[in-house]
C-alpha cells in the first residue's frame, strides 16, 4: 500500500531529525557542550523524534498486520473450499500460484533479473509450478528443480504445461551450478504440512538454498521451518531467512519469527469464511493477485 507523497516526506524529515538526534546524543562531549544550546537542540530533536513517532503509529495501516492461522486450521480451510465451496484444487492452485508470479514481479520485475529457479516439493506447496508458467508468460526465463514429485496426477499435468513452454527442469547434478546462474529462487518445496526434521533428499537442498546469496522467495512458509515454532534449532534450516515471503490464504504462526517483505496470496477467500476462522480479508488492491503487508502477524490461534 503507498503512503501519500506528503507523509512520505514527513516521514523521511522525521528519520532525519531522529538520526540528527542519535547523532547529537553521542556527541555531547564535543561541540554540543554548552548547557542553552544544549537545551534548545534537544527540544527540536524531541518535538520532531514525537512527531515521527506520531507518524509512525499514523501509517501503522500501511503495513497492515493480518492475523495468523494454524496447520490444522489452514488444512480444514482448504477442505471448506473444496467440499463445501464448490472450489476444486486446480482452481486455488492456480491462483496461489499466480499470486506467487505477481510476487515474483513486485520483488524483480524481469529487466531487474529474469532467471527465476523454482524449487519445487512433494504437496500442493509446489504450487510453483503453477507459478512457472505464469512467470514463463510475463516474460522470465523459469527453470524448475523438482527433486521429489508428487503423486497426485495434477502435477503431471503442470508438469506437461511446462514442457509446452519448454522450461527447463533441473537435475540434481545441475542443482548448484543453476543456483550460481539464477537471478532470485522460489522456495515452493513445503508449506503448512510440513513436520518434523527434513527426510532425503531435502536436508543438502535446504542447506544450499540457505547459503545462496540471491533473494529467496518463499511459499507459504519458508521450508524446514516449523509451521509453529518457526527455525529449527540446529542443521539445516537453522539460519534460512529468505528475503520475502509470501503467506497464502493467511499467515502461518512461524511468521513471528520472520524478518523480510512479507506478502499476502491467494484471493479466493470470503467474508464468511475469514469470520468463522477469525481472520482478515484482505484489502487487495484493484486486479492485483498479492498484497505486501507487514511481519508482526497477530495470532487466533
Ligand atoms: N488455501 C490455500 O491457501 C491453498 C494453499 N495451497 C498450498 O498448499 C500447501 C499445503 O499443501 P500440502 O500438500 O498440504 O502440504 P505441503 O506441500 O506443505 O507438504 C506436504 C508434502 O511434504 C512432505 N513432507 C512433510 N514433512 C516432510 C519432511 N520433514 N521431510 C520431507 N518431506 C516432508 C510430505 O511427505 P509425506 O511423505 O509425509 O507425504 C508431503 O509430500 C500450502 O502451504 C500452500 O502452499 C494450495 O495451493 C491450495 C490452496
Ligand atoms: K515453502
Amino acid at each position: 500500500m503507498r503512503v501519500p507523497l506528503d507523509l512520505q516526506h514527513h516521514i523521511y524529515w522525521s528519520f532525519f531529525c531522529e538520526s540528527g538526534f542519535c547523532w547529537y546524543s553521542n556527541n555531547q562531549n564535543g561541540i554540543f557542550n554548552s548547557a542553552p544550546l544544549n537545551f534548545m537542540l534537544r527540544s527540536i530533536f524531541n518535538h520532531r523524534l514525537q512527531t515521527h513517532l506520531a507518524i509512525r503509529r499514523y501509517t501503522k495501516p500501511a503495513t497492515m498486520s493480518l492475523r495468523a492461522i494454524s496447520a490444522k486450521d489452514a488444512a480444514s480451510l482448504d477442505r471448506d473450499l473444496m467440499e463445501t465451496g464448490g472450489w476444486s484444487l486446480d482452481q486455488l492452485m492456480e491462483l496461489a500460484g499466480l499470486s506467487v508470479a505477481q510476487a515474483v514481479w513486485k520483488l524483480q520485475p524481469p529487466n531487474a533479473g529474469a532467471n527465476i529457479l523454482i524449487v519445487c516439493g512433494p504437496g500442493n506447496n509446489g504450487d510453483g509450478l503453477v507459478a512457472a508458467r505464469h512467470l514463463s508468460h510475463f516474460g522470465y526465463n523459469p527453470s524448475v528443480y523438482y527433486p521429489k514429485e508428487g503423486k497426485n496426477e495434477l502435477y503431471q499435468r503442470l508438469k506437461t504445461q511446462l514442457r509446452n513452454l519448454s522450461i527447463p527442469f533441473i537435475s540434481t547434478e545441475d542443482f548448484s551450478t543453476s543456483l550460481k546462474q539464477s537471478d532470485l529462487l522460489v522456495d515452493a518445496i513445503f508449506g503448512f504440512s510440513f513436520g518434523g526434521p527434513l527426510r532425503e533428499p531435502f536436508p543438502s537442498i535446504v542447506s544450499q538454498i540457505e547459503s545462496a546469496t540471491i533473494p529467496v522467495l518463499s511459499v507459504d512458509a519458508p521450508s524446514s521451518w516449523d509451521i509453529q515454532g518457526g527455525p529449527p534449532k540446529e542443521g539445516p534450516g537453522a539460519k534460512f531467512m529468505p528475503s520475502a515471503l509470501i503467506s497464502l490464504s493467511a499467515p502461518k504462526p512461524c511468521v513471528a519469527f520472520y524478518k523480510g517483505r512479507h506478502f499476502i496470496g491467494g484471493r479466493f477467500l470470503t467474508k464468511a469464511l475469514t469470520d468463522k476462522y477469525g481472520l482478515d480479508l484482505p484489502q487487495y488492491q484493484g486486479v492485483d493477485q498479492v498484497l505486501e503487508i507487514g511481519v508482526d502477524a497477530e495470532g487466533k490461534l
